[in-house]
């Protein structure tokens, strides 16, 4: 798997002299690859199903959060050039999956990740020879915190995106669909998936269990009825492997975005309710209106602003959560279908008892 071009015994003629030459550099196999983010929740869920399939993985991360056989860990920046460059060695697809987490609402360390970062991890790429790169993406793009129902991927990006994570995927991936050149052998993919859960997920059920154990799980936001698209992680890797797999000079998916979901939208609140059950709390039962929520959620950001010199504090309820919790927000995934032969392979149902298993230590009492 890991290809070396073989070391010839003697060099008779220039030809021969050339190869040896060549060498001395890791000739790009397609079975290996890099996971930019690898450490990441959804990333090593990602290296995980690459080993198995027979990949050989490096990993290039800011930090190293585990050990794996069969994977090299390179940590460095994804905004340090050399330091890709060394990790990208023969590799020849690369799937990018690093951001900072949304909760972080830092506008330069966004912009200098996901936007400056991402033209860096684009032209390691193309100087290491790389063929491939799979962006993992956001169904956010398209959000502007009001309803979307069966969104495609032609609904234009958000002209007032909800938060300067979801300001810098737009930009990302943008560059990364514009860099697809078949001439220049770079070829480019984005994955947008929403919702993603499972096990070792460090935000959702986190989240969601900090806020029923200070008790602030009582209230449903809206009527309840607003429907969302949740998906297992599994599913969202075999998006990436299966564009992974499908990106080919002649194949339609080059420079396009794709929407990955469980294609099974369900009620956000029976969502919530059904992992806060699952681990032995009270599910949300009283209703609250959705506009007097998102103006307190406003006005409370609003206030963490103006006090940010005086005193640091980080609301659970802030607008871009209200709007999460409230609206519609689910994505058709019918181009994905036709043009990969996507399929979710964990059901909603199973996945929620996946997840709810893995967290013993999250669990009401516990
Ligand atoms: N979790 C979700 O519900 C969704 C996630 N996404 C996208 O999926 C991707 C993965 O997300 P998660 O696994 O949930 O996040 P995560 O926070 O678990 O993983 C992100 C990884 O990127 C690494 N990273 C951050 N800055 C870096 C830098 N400067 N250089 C190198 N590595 C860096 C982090 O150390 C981390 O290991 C992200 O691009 C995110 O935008 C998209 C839609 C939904
Ligand atoms: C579908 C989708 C994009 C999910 C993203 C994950 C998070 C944004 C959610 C995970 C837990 C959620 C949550 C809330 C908002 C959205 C999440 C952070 C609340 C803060 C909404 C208001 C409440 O009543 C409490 C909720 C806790 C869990």
């Amino acid at each position: 798997m890991f290809s070396v071009f073989s070391l010839p015994v003697c060099l008779p003629t220039p030809t021969s002299h050339l190869q040896f030459i060549m060498a001395t550099r890791i000739r790009p196999s397609s079975k290996r690859c890099a996971v930019i983010g690898g450490s990441g929740f959804l990333g090593r869920h990602l290296v995980e199903k690459l080993l198995g399939k027979g990949y050989t993985v490096s990993v290039f991360d800011i930090r190293q959060s585990y050990e794996l056989p069969g994977v090299t860990f390179h940590q460095g920046d994804l905004c340090d050039k050399q330091a890709l460059l060394t990790a990208l060695q023969g590799v020849s697809l690369v799937f990018h999956c690093a951001s900072p987490a949304p909760a972080s609402d830092d506008k330069a360390l966004f912009q200098r990740v996901n936007i400056q970062g991402t033209q860096t991890v684009l032209q390691a790429c193309t100087e290491a020879g790389v063929q491939k790169v799979v962006l993992t993406s956001s169904a956010s793009v398209v959000f502007e915190g009001t309803d979307i129902k069966d969104g495609r991927e032609d609904l234009p990006y958000a002209k007032k995106p909800i938060d300067y994570y979801t300001e810098t995927k737009i930009e990302q991936e943008k560059l990364v669909l514009k860099a697809c050149d078949k001439e220049k052998g770079l070829l480019t993919v984005a994955i947008r998936p929403h919702g993603i859960f499972g096990p070792r997920d460090p935000q959702l059920v986190p989240i969601l269990v900090d806020t029923a154990r200070r008790g602030k799980m009582k209230f449903i936001i809206g009527d309840g009825s607003n429907l969302v698209d949740f998906t297992f992680v599994d599913n969202v890797v075999h998006g990436h492997i299966l564009a992974a797999e499908s990106l080919r000079p002649e194949s339609p998916i080059c420079g396009k975005a794709y929407h990955i979901t469980n294609d099974e939208p369900v009620r956000f609140w029976d969502f919530m309710s059904d992992i806060l059950v699952g681990l032995g709390y009270a599910a949300p039962r009283y209703h609250l209106p959705y506009t007097l929520v998102y103006g307190l959620a406003l006005l409370l950001w609003l206030l963490s602003l103006l006090l940010r010199p005086l005193v640091s504090f980080k609301p659970t309820f802030t607008p871009m959560r209200v709007a999460l919790a409230g609206t519609h927000h689910f994505y058709s995934c019918s181009r994905a279908k036709q043009d990969m032969g996507y399929k979710p392979v964990v059901g909603l149902k199973d996945g929620i008892r996946r997840t709810v298993e893995s967290y013993p230590h999250l669990r009401h009492g516990a």
